[in-house]
């Protein structure tokens, strides 16, 4: 790999510098990297091979940190760390103490906006563009968005609201690769691929290689208005011109013979303007090109090989559990419907589409929308199953509680990802869902400890006729075996595992193999919990009479999470025993190994041991432990 020129690019006005020539040897000097780079740590590789030569047009054009560049979701800045003095940094990728996967703002002055969860960008790029108008500074902004990430309401929201904002700076980049994660879906995929299809695309792509290239300014202002003109008579206006932006496009978005000059002209004009830029996710690597779903977010791999079937199988996941749970439940019961807000590789249900394609929805990116249509589908007596990551769900609180919960709609949610998840970091952690749901009435709130329980768990959630959420982490657990039986447990009940004296520990999921092995060292009662809500009066109530005091172990936050809903059953009989609550602090835990990262915060069996023996020192007292 040779990279010459990209070793001399300190920061993006070395891009400036450039010549024509020279910016075509830097594409391929930085696909190289980004390929060989992500294949050494891991991360997104498809999207950031499909946005190497948007990225050095944007630099080349633009005066970054100066303008700004908002990219949404951010899994595709790679190439744009690479140009704003991260390369060497690359290294350390979403590992404990280097970078992260997306841009952050307290990383480098060039990421304007913290992203990672999708859809934002407009929204920033336009709340920008409106505090420079207000403070008199000249400035562009520039929100850089997927074809996939355009389809949540919210991107919409900002193209409403920004389509008549007066007097902004502001370009939407549309960053179109017909892809999301998965195939893309709906409505404004098929008008996106109506756009960039036949004759339109041909002269749209000529208009931006000899129109743009040599006209100033005013002369293309007019050549736009005449054009938009002879399309409002031959045809319609497209969608982004009837929301009052000014569309250019579709250009080769890797062309820089079409981005430059396009770049250039939009540079010197004002408004809200739309450019549909036309890529390809994987661009460059072969393997990515034909299949980028497997691309998106590899591990390690050879990329001389490619990636490989690995030899042993693995230990069964927590989304395999589910989705094979899915499939075993959906042949058993007609009612049965799965929906997912475009995440289907991710949340187990590649199998249950090809075996129930009718009753499989990917709705796009749109959690807000996937929840008030489950509720639909509940209210005619269908039984949905809203598979959806715990931090996406945070975008559709107001459709759990008012949608669903409120009116005691029968919404089964898988909350994948609950917990601390690793490389993506504190954006995709799930560590607020027990706190946020649990608080909402009508709903059940379970926490399996291991593969089987989360089986038994689901179907029991399943049946149960309300609102319930099943909540398991990313990767695989204690390793037992699933089964596949479709038995239920009683609501709200919890289950001895193991008895001893002083103290009781209540675990709520899968730091259960932890609690057991620190109540070995300390000869502890345990309980699992199984149910934050209902919770088991009774058996906290027991434990309490039984044990000098309690302890609570849970994967997310210690605050308003299931030791608070100890301490509430506690409270509410009167019962004062000491409680020690464990669990996630008050702070974002940034990206990392997630084993290393439940041991820093001591939620591995050392940990839970120390912090008992620390706290009730005087029912522990033994000198070969050291106090942390
Ligand atoms: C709110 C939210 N939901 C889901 C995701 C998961 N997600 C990350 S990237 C992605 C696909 C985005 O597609 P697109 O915007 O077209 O970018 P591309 O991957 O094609 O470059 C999805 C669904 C997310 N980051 N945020
Ligand atoms: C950018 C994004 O939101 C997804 O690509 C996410 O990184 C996937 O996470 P998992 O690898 O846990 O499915
Ligand atoms: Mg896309």
């Amino acid at each position: 790999m040779t990279t010459d020129l990209l070793d001399r690019i300190q920061s993006p006005a070395d891009v400036r510098r450039l010549t024509r020539g020279q910016l075509d040897t830097l594409a391929g000097e930085l696909r190289s990297f980004v390929l060989d780079s992500v294949s050494r740590t891991g991360g997104h590789l498809s999207s950031n091979l499909g946005t190497v030569e948007l990225t050095i047009a944007l630099h080349h054009v633009f005066d970054t940190p100066h303008d700004r560049i908002v990219w949404d979701v951010g899994h595709q800045t790679y190439p744009h760390k690479i140009l704003t003095g991260r390369r060497d940094a690359m290294a350390t990728l979403r590992q404990a103490g280097g970078i992260s996967g997306f841009p952050k703002r307290s990383e480098s002055e060039y990421d304007a906006f913290g992203t990672a969860h999708s859809s934002t960008s407009i929204s920033a790029a336009l709340g920008m563009a409106v505090a420079s108008r207000n403070a008199g500074v000249k400035r562009k902004h520039i929100a850089v968005i997927g074809d996939g990430a355009m389809t949540a309401g919210m991107a919409f929201e900002a193209l409403n609201n920004g389509g008549v904002t007066p007097d902004i700076d502001l370009l939407v980049i549309l960053n179109d690769n017909d892809m999301s994660i998965s195939p893309p879906v709906g409505a404004l995929n098929r008008y996106l691929t109506r756009l960039m299809s036949g004759s339109f695309y041909a002269a749209a792509r000529n208009m931006g290689k000899a129109v743009l290239q040599h006209m100033p300014s005013p002369v293309l202002e007019i050549a736009r208005r005449v054009e938009n003109h002879a399309k409002g008579m031959v045809g319609p206006a497209t969608l982004f011109e009837e929301m009052g932006f000014h569309y250019f496009g579709p250009i080769d978005g890797h062309d820089l013979d079409a981005l430059l000059p396009t770049l250039q002209n939009l540079r010197n004009q004002t408004g809200p303007l739309f450019l549909h830029v036309v890529t390809r996710k994987g661009q460059g690597y072969k393997l990515a090109e034909a299949d980028p779903v497997l691309y998106h977010g590899p591990g390690k791999f050879d990329p001389a090989v490619g990636i490989r079937p690995a030899s042993k199988p693995a230990r069964q996941t927590f989304t395999q559990v589910f989705g094979n749970w899915l499939c075993d439940m959906g042949a058993a019961d007609a009612r049965l419907v799965g929906v997912t807000p475009a995440m289907r590789e991710g949340s187990g249900l590649v199998e249950f589409e090809k075996r129930f394609p009718g009753r499989y929805f990917d709705v796009g990116i749109a959690e807000q929308h996937a929840v008030t249509f489950a509720a639909g589908l509940a209210c005619e007596g269908q039984k949905p199953v809203v598979a959806i990551y715990s931090t996406f769900l945070q975008r559709a609180y107001d459709q759990l509680i008012h949608d669903v919960a409120l009116q005691n709609l029968d919404v089964t949610f898988a909350l994948d990802r609950a917990g601390l998840v690793g490389a993506d970091g504190a954006t995709h952690a799930g560590n607020y869902d027990i706190a946020f749901t649990r608080c909402i009435p009508n709903m059940v709130v379970a926490t399996p400890s291991d593969e089987a329980e989360c089986r038994l768990l689901l179907s029991t959630c399943y049946q149960h006729p309300g609102p319930a959420t099943v909540r398991y982490p990313r990767g695989s657990g204690a390793g037992v075996a699933a089964g596949d039986g479709l038995a239920t447990v009683p609501l709200g009940k919890a289950v001895l595992r193991r008895e001893g004296g002083k103290v009781a520990l209540l675990v709520f999921g899968t730091l259960l193999p932890a609690a057991m092995a620190a109540a070995q060292a300390l000869d502890a009662t345990v309980l699992d919990m199984r149910f934050v809500k209902p919770i088991d009066r009774e058996a906290i109530l027991r434990a309490a009479a039984a044990h000098a005091a309690l302890v609570t172990v849970e994967e997310g936050c210690i605050m308003g999470g299931a030791g608070s809903a100890v301490g509430e059953v506690l409270g509410e009989a009167g019962v004062v025993l000491p409680l020690l609550q464990l669990g996630l602090p008050d702070r974002f835990i940034d990206h990392g190994d997630q084993a290393t990262l439940l041991a820093g915060l001591g939620l591995d069996a050392t940990g839970i041991e120390r912090a008992i023996r620390q706290r009730f020192g005087d029912l522990y007292a033994r000198p070969d432990v050291a106090a942390a």
